[in-house]
């Protein structure tokens, strides 16, 4: 994993993956509905723009000390763990990854901040220019997931208001010791509209289907057409979920 030893924000390789918002064009009335049939005709008979398989979508695991950022990143990017003692990260580091999304190849530049409040200042200033957010609690931990609310108004506060941002209640293969019942995860995931699910940094139990949601995601909104219907991400966990029901075991 690359790592930040001078904890600089890297924002200077990075390109927006978003078209830009046409101005509004300040007509009203009959024109403008005249205008919208037209563009949506227009829109209908565009071609669907092609995907930039050469971006690169900067992609934030945050959360408390200890529920296991790193483990995930570390499952997802090979397929292991490594249990043992505790090493808290320190500063933050990324790990490049590309994941297969309908053929195309989606680069997700993965971050994994420390969860200790000391080093709280530097990784907001990661959050402006993050397109996806993972954010993690440890079932077995209660505090971990009663700081959620406390993660997601500093989220509001530094990132982009249209950021991607996803719970996960990770450390699943714990249920035995559990503090956390999945319905209370499901219930604040809710209450926010971002969307949920438990993960194992130590079974690998759905990390690749957190991270494929979200390349999924972000792949569907830097070539969004008019036209077509926006990518429902909740659809889709719920749609792979049922798909691998059979070997799941929480
Ligand atoms: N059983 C189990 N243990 C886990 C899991 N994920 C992480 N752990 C353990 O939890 C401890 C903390 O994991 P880390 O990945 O270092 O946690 P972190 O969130 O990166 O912590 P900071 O770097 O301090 O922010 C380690 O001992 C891991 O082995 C998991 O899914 N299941």
């Amino acid at each position: 994993m690359e790592r930040m030893e001078s904890m600089e924000p890297i924002t200077a390789y990075y390109t927006s993956a978003y078209p830009e918002i046409e101005p509004d064009s300040g007509e009203s009335g009959e024109n403008q509905n005249q205008n919208q049939n037209q563009n949506q005709n227009q829109n209908q008979s565009e071609p669907a723009p092609v995907y930039d398989e050469q971006l690169l979508h900067k992609t934030i695991l945050v959360g408390d000390s200890g529920v296991g950022k790193t483990s995930l990143l570390v499952q997802f990017d090979q397929g292991k763990f490594i249990p043992g003692s505790f090493s808290a990260t320190v500063g933050i580091g990324f790990t490049n990854k590309v994941v297969t999304v309908d053929n195309v190849k989606v680069r997700l530049q993965i971050w994994d901040t420390a969860g200790q409040e000391r080093f709280r200042s530097v990784t907001h200033a990661y959050y402006r220019d993050a397109h996806a957010l993972l954010l993690l609690y440890d079932i077995t931990n209660k505090s971990s997931f009663d700081n959620i609310r406390a993660w997601l108004t500093e989220i509001h506060e530094y990132a982009q208001s249209d950021v991607v941002i996803m719970l996960l209640g990770n450390k699943a293969d714990m249920s035995s010791v559990r503090a956390i019942r999945r319905e209370e995860g499901e219930r604040l995931a809710r209450e926010h509209s971002v969307p949920f699910m438990e993960t194992s940094a130590k079974t690998g139990v759905n990390v690749e289907l957190a991270f494929t949601a979200v390349a999924n995601d972000l792949k569907h909104r830097a070539v969004q057409h008019p036209s077509q219907p926006t990518f429902q991400i909740h659809q889709y966990i719920e749609a792979q979920k049922e798909k691998s029901s059979c070997c799941s075991y929480f």
